[in-house]
């Protein structure tokens, strides 16, 4: 897309979809493969800038940067690296709302790939099966080491675990700076995004609000 569309799409970018926009070759080319492409495209970028990359300090940052991006900041984005979400059945009949509370997201935005940073609060009521909390956890990392919009992501892990819990009653809540909102563009060091997800009971205004008097402490 060039720059006149990009201007002219504005703020209508944000997708309808609740998927990660992939190709559907997203995933033929190994972590190696995509690790020695991403270094040669950013070693173009550093030069384009002007960068000499015969200084010791610059000569490995392509490699760095590509390995970071494939392995670290977006492993995410690869199906195989999804955590195994182990359920139980639930024994002790547990039938009130359990909550998951300050789990940590580093994420990136997709419009500027700059770090979101944050907490997750997620509370569920179990009813034949439950998590280890430990998967909750693990299930946002996940997610949010993709190139996301906070919308996304908080739909995603809703749904995943509307899913894997078999039951509509879920709730995510995510707060988050966005650094491509408090250092570029406007600069905004103290705003920050809440984006609120749920489902089935959560529907219940009492129902939200004891979840939501929790997590405010
Ligand atoms: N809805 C939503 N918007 C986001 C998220 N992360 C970043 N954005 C916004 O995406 C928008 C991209 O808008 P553009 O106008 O194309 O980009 P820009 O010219 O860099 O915009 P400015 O940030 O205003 O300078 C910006 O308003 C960002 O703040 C997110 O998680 N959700
Ligand atoms: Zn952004």
């Amino acid at each position: 897309m060039d720059k006149k569309s990009i201007e002219i799409l504005g703020d209508n970018h944000i997708s309808t979809s609740v998927e990660t926009p992939l190709r559907s070759d997203a995933f033929d080319k190994s972590d190696v493969e995509k690790i020695t492409a991403i270094q040669y495209h950013f070693k173009m970028i550093m030069q384009e800038l002007g960068l000499d990359l015969t200084d010791d300090s610059l000569a490995g940052t392509p490699y760095r940067f590509a390995k970071m991006y494939v392995k670290e900041l977006f492993y995410g984005l690869k199906p195989d690296n999804k955590p195994k979400l182990s359920v139980f059945e639930n024994k002790y009949g547990y039938n009130k709302v359990l909550i998951e509370q300050n789990i940590n997201i580093d994420s990136s935005c997709e419009h500027h790939f700059l770090p979101i940073t944050g907490k997750a609060h997620i509370g569920y009521i179990p009813k034949d099966k439950v998590i280890g909390l430990s998967k909750i956890n693990r299930l946002v990392d996940y997610y949010a080491h993709r190139p996301q919009v906070q919308e996304r992501l908080s739909l995603q892990i809703l749904k995943d675990l509307q899913h894997i819990l078999k039951t509509e009653d879920v709730i995510v809540v995510i707060n988050a700076k966005h650094l491509c909102v408090s250092s570029r563009g406007i600069k905004d060091k103290n705003s920050f995004t809440t984006t609120i997800e749920y489902g089935g009971c959560f529907n219940n205004d009492l129902k939200r609000k004891e979840f939501l008097d929790i997590v405010k402490g």
